[in-house]
C-alpha cells in the first residue's frame, strides 16, 4: 500500500471497537457462506451417492448458520459504514483545521472548488478503504486458511487446480496498478477542475448572465464533463476486463475441481465430490474483495495524496510556543507597524519599510493609489501573514508572541467584501462573539445603524440573510460587519472600506457612532471617500 494511503489507516485506532466488531462480524459472514456453500453441497452430494441423507440434522444446521449468517451481514454492513463515516468525520476535522491555519495562501492560492473537493469527494471516496477493505483483508487470510484446510481434507490435488487461479487473479490489479494509479490521479484531478469551475461559476452567476457569457462558460463545463466522462469510461473498462478475469478463474477453478474428482473418483468420494467444486471456487471468492480494492486502489491513492497534500501544507503563520499576555486594556497603546516590508510570492515587496501607529482612542486614515498595499496592511494587522521585514505589534507586544485567540479578541477587521452567512441578521452579528447576549447583539446592531430607519431593514434582527449575503444591500451587509466587529468589542478595529458602500450620511452616522463606541478602541480606517479621511485624525498614506 502506498505511502499517503498507509499514513491514513492508523485513524482506525480512534475506533478500535467498532473495528473489531466490523473484524468479527466480516470472519463469521465469510465463514458462515463457505459452511453453508459446503453443507448444502455435501448433503446434495450425500443424497444422490447414497438415497438417503440427515435431513433434520442438516436442516436445523443449515438453518441455524443461514440465520447467523444473515444476521452478522446486516451487523457487518451497519457497523463497518458506521466506521467508515465516523473515520471520514475525524479526518474531515483535520482537514478542515489544516485550511483554517494555512489559508489564505500567499505563494499559491487554491481554488475554493478544489479546496471543496478535497474535503468532500475525496474524503468520500475512503469509505471503500475503511468500509470494504481494512477488516475484510484480514479476514480474507481466515477463509483462504479454512479453504486450505478442507482442500486438504478432501483430496490435496485440489490445491493444484485453485492455488495458480488465486494467484492469476491476485497478481492482475498488481499487473495493471501502473495504468490505475495514472487513472485514479485523472479521475480525481478531472473531479476537482470540474468543481472549481462549478463553484466559480455558481458564485459568478448573475455576473455572467449580465455579461452574456453564461452560455460560453456552460460550453466549458459540457467539456470538463465530457473528460470526466472519458476518464470514468477508461477505468470502467479496466475494472470491467479486470472482473471478466477473475470470474473466469472463478468458472476455471469450478471446471479444474470437477476434472480432479472425476480423476479421483474412489479417493474423494461421490458425496465430496460437489463439495470439492464449492471449496475450489470459494477459495477465489474472498479475492474478489481484495480485488475491488485494488481495482479502487488508483483512485483511493490519489485521493490519499490529495488529502495528505492539505493535512501537511505548512500554517501560513507558526503559533508562539510560549505566548505573552497583553497588558491590561487601561495599559494599552495601540498597534504599531514598525518598518514593515511584505510581498506575496517571488515578485516585488509590496509593502517597504511602512511605520505608523494607531493609538487607542484615535482614528487613523489608511490611504494611497489602488493597489499601493492597503488591504494587505490590514491583513497583517489580523496576521493572516507575517512581514518578511520590520515587526508588528499590539501595546507592546509583538503579534507573533499573541496566542491566535487572544490576538483574534484583540483586533477585528470588517473587509471589503464581509463573509456573511445564511440565516438571519441576529446570527450573523453573533459569529462575533457566539457567547454574547441578546441585549448586546441588538445594542451592536444599534451602533451600526441596522436598527435605523434609513437603514431599510424593517424587520431588523430577524431580517432573513441568503447564502453569502443575498438579500441584503451593499451597504447593509457592510452594516452587519460593523455590529459583528462591534460585538467583538476589540482594542483595534480595522476598516477596510468597510463603509464605503453607504451614501455619504450613512457612512458618517456609523463611523461617528464608531467613535462613540468606546473611547479606548483604535480604529483604522482604510478609505478613499475624502469625507471620510476628513473626520478622522490623522491620515497615512501609502506611496
Ligand atoms: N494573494 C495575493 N497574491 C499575490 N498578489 C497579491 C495578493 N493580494 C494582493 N496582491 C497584490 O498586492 C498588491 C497590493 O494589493 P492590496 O489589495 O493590498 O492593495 P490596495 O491598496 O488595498 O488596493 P485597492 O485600493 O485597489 O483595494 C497589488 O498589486 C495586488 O495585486
Amino acid at each position: 500500500m502506498s505511502g499517503p494511503l498507509r499514513r491514513l489507516l492508523p485513524v482506525i485506532a480512534e475506533q478500535k471497537a467498532a473495528f473489531a466488531w466490523t473484524l468479527a462480524a466480516n470472519a463469521v459472514v465469510q465463514l458462515g457462506t463457505l459452511s453453508l456453500a459446503v453443507a448444502g453441497t455435501w448433503l446434495a452430494g450425500r443424497t444422490a451417492a447414497t438415497g438417503s441423507a440427515p435431513l433434520t440434522a442438516v436442516a436445523f444446521v443449515l438453518f441455524g448458520l443461514a440465520v447467523l449468517t444473515a444476521a452478522m451481514t446486516w451487523r457487518e454492513s451497519w457497523v463497518s459504514h458506521d466506521l467508515a463515516y465516523r473515520l471520514i468525520a475525524t479526518l474531515r476535522a483535520r482537514v478542515f483545521g489544516a485550511f483554517r491555519v494555512s489559508l489564505p495562501d500567499r505563494a499559491k492560492p487554491r481554488r475554493s472548488g478544489d479546496l471543496v473537493s478535497v474535503a468532500f469527494a475525496d474524503l468520500d471516496r475512503l469509505e471503500w478503504l475503511y468500509a470494504h477493505t481494512a477488516a475484510q483483508a484480514l479476514t480474507c487470510a481466515v477463509l483462504i486458511a479454512a479453504t486450505t484446510t478442507l482442500s486438504l481434507l478432501v483430496t490435496p490435488w485440489l490445491l493444484l487446480v485453485w492455488v495458480p487461479l488465486v494467484a492469476v487473479t491476485a497478481a492482475l490489479p498488481w499487473l495493471t496498478g501502473r495504468v490505475a494509479t495514472r487513472q485514479g490521479a485523472e479521475l480525481t484531478g478531472a473531479v476537482a477542475a470540474l468543481n472549481a469551475e462549478l463553484v466559480d461559476t455558481v458564485h459568478g452567476l448573475g455576473e455572467l448572465t449580465a455579461a452574456g457569457a453564461l452560455e460560453r462558460r456552460l460550453r466549458a463545463l459540457g467539456r470538463l464533463t465530457g473528460t470526466l466522462a472519458a476518464v470514468q469510461a477508461r477505468i470502467g473498462f479496466r475494472a470491467g476486463v479486470e472482473r471478466a478475469v477473475h470470474d473466469a478463474t472463478a468458472a476455471l477453478a469450478g471446471i479444474g475441481a470437477l476434472a480432479v474428482c472425476a480423476a479421483n473418483l474412489a479417493t474423494v468420494g461421490r458425496p465430496l465430490a460437489p463439495v470439492a467444486t464449492v471449496l475450489a471456487v470459494a477459495a477465489i471468492g474472498p479475492l474478489a474483495q481484495i480485488s475491488d480494492l485494488l481495482r479502487n486502489l488508483g483512485t483511493l491513492r490519489a485521493a490519499a495524496t490529495r488529502i495528505t497534500g492539505v493535512l501537511d501544507r505548512p500554517p501560513a503563520v507558526d503559533e508562539p510556543r510560549s505566548p505573552q499576555a497583553l497588558p491590561a486594556r487601561e495599559h494599552a497603546t495601540g498597534l504599531v507597524f514598525d518598518a514593515v516590508t511584505f510581498g506575496y510570492g517571488d515578485g516585488p515587496p509590496v509593502l517597504r519599510e511602512v511605520s505608523f501607529a494607531v493609538r487607542p482612542g484615535e482614528r487613523v486614515a489608511l490611504t494611497g493609489p489602488s493597489g499601493a498595499g492597503k488591504t494587505t496592511c490590514a491583513l497583517l494587522a489580523v496576521r493572516m501573514w507575517d512581514p518578511d521585514g520590520g515587526r508588528i505589534t499590539l501595546d507592546g507586544v509583538a503579534l507573533t508572541d499573541l496566542a491566535d485567540d487572544d490576538l483574534r479578541d484583540a483586533i477585528s477587521i470588517v473587509p471589503q467584501e464581509p463573509g456573511l452567512l445564511a440565516g438571519t441578521i441576529a446570527t450573523n452579528i453573533r459569529l462575533g462573539r457566539p457567547s454574547a447576549a441578546d441585549h448586546e447583539v441588538a445594542e451592536a446592531a444599534r451602533q451600526a445603524g441596522i436598527l435605523d430607519p434609513r437603514a431599510g431593514l424593517p424587520d431588523g434582527l430577524d431580517t432573513p440573510v441568503g447564502e453569502a449575503g443575498a438579500g441584503l444591500s451593499g451597504g447593509q451587509r457592510a452594516r452587519v460587519a460593523v455590529a459583528r466587529a462591534l460585538l467583538m468589542n476589540p482594542r483595534i478595529l480595522v476598516l477596510d472600506e468597510a463603509t464605503a458602500n453607504l451614501d455619504p450620511d450613512a457612512d458618517e452616522a456609523i463611523t461617528t457612532a464608531l467613535a462613540a463606541t468606546g473611547e479606548d478602541i483604535g480604529i483604522l480606517v482604510i478609505a478613499h471617500r475624502p469625507a471620510t479621511l476628513a473626520r478622522c485624525d490623522r491620515t497615512i498614506r501609502l506611496p
